[in-house]
């Protein structure tokens, strides 16, 4: 029988489908026109079937080394950033060419952090996916590499392409990777079993997944695409994860790879944005009594369940909230600045001074975080 994920995933109307870098390259470094046509075969295929896609691509660092003369994947931001200003151009050209062979146009969106972190950009970029899609053409996304700096950098493009898809509100995001589905382990080590389905969070407790893929070209490997599968899920989006080599089936059956069953209902841009995209600028410690009560009883957070507050915030700013073990639970928007907290916590609300008998987040500011 198959799944409802997988169903969801085969008939979804808006679909971002994402591809790594190992997976348009040749062993030799630059682009493989082969696998990128059989990629764009597969992507036009379904915008035939009357699907709008957006497509997140990887691979400029990769496609820029061979011009450069530069036979191994930089490490030093400076490099991969001039990798990335050539291969990128070389990218977009390949894509609009491929494209246009089904008469598809392509539209480059390259993002930062930035577009996607602040409230106002983020309904920048909601707008100019919209009318892309609307026109009829293919977003073709990547991280903008040229300007990012560390700091602001998403890291990899799995998180990029979750974050895209619930940007866009898609009903399904496609992994494409140079691994044919979700394994228990490493499949370069001896006795890793495939996973077919991961109907919720638990099913995937026990995966070991790397974070450096085979080909050393990409970023984040296994341990990325896990990360993303599950933000996507959380945000009540379904994930096909397969070989981009089966992208042909991928996009038209969906009868391949791993599928991940959204987890919950689909939570507001306002919701999602607070829980997964915004920046956090300091940390809550609960007890056990407020983790309970925030994450169970869906309660504000009072200061009374506060342990110890870290970070320099102000009211206002998103922060994070963790579990005695230190594990982050969720994040929200902190009522108070920081350094008004230290006086407050552990002390039950009647014990307050009358103007700071508050919630220190507010429940309908707190996003309690998936597993
Ligand atoms: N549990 C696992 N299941 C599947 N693949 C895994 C796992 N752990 C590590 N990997 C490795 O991750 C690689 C995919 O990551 P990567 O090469 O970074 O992909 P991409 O370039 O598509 O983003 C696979 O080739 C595989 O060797
Ligand atoms: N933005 C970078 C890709 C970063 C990345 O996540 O790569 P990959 O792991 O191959 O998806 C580039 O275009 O080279």
């Amino acid at each position: 029988m198959v799944s409802p994920a997988r169903s969801a995933v085969a008939s979804a109307n808006r679909i971002v489908v994402k591809v790594g870098s190992s997976s348009l390259t040749t062993a030799a470094g630059g682009l493989d026109p082969t696998r990128l046509d059989a990629l764009v075969d597969a992507v036009s295929a379904r915008v035939s079937s009357g699907s709008q896609v957006v497509l997140v691509s990887s691979g400029a660092i990769a496609a820029g080394l061979a011009p450069l003369g530069i036979s191994r994947r930089p490490r030093d931001l400076a490099t991969q950033q001039a990798a990335a200003s050539v291969g990128q151009l070389t990218l977009a050209h390949a894509y609009a060419n491929s494209f246009g062979r089904y008469s598809l146009t392509v539209g480059q969106v390259l993002l930062t952090a930035d577009d996607v972190v602040r409230r106002a950009h983020y309904r920048n970029a909601q707008r100019t996916f919209s009318r892309l899609l609307a026109l009829g053409a293919v977003p073709v996304v990547n991280e903008n590499d040229t300007v990012a700096t560390e700091e602001i950098r998403f890291g990899d493009n799995d998180r990029l392409a979750a974050l895209v898809a619930h940007l866009v509100g898609a009903d399904a995001l496609f992994l494409l990777s140079d691994v044919d589905a979700l394994y228990s382990g490493d499949p370069r080590q001896p006795g890793a079993t495939r996973i077919a389905e991961v109907a919720s969070a638990s099913d995937v407790d026990g995966v070991r997944a790397g974070s450096v893929g085979a080909s050393g070209l990409g970023t984040g490997g296994m341990a990325s695409k896990l990360a993303a599968a599950r933000l996507a899920s959380a945000a009540g989006i379904p994930v096909l994860l397969a070989g981009a080599s089966d992208a042909a089936q991928a996009l038209s059956t969906a009868d391949c790879g791993t599928a991940f069953a959204a987890g919950g209902s689909r939570l507001t841009a306002r919701r999602f944005w607070l829980g997964y995209a915004a920046d956090a600028t300091g940390r809550l410690h609960l007890d056990a009594g407020a983790v309970a009560a925030v994450m169970g009883r869906r309660r504000s957070l009072l200061a009374a369940g506060i342990t110890d507050v870290d970070g320099d915030f102000e009211a206002g700013d998103v922060v994070e909230l963790l579990d005695p073990s230190g594990a982050v639970v969720a994040r929200g928007v902190a009522g108070f600045d920081a350094t008004e907290l230290p006086s407050l916590i552990g002390r039950s609300s009647q014990h307050l001074p009358e103007d700071q008998r508050r919630e220190v987040v507010h429940a309908d500011d707190l996003v309690p975080l998936a597993r």
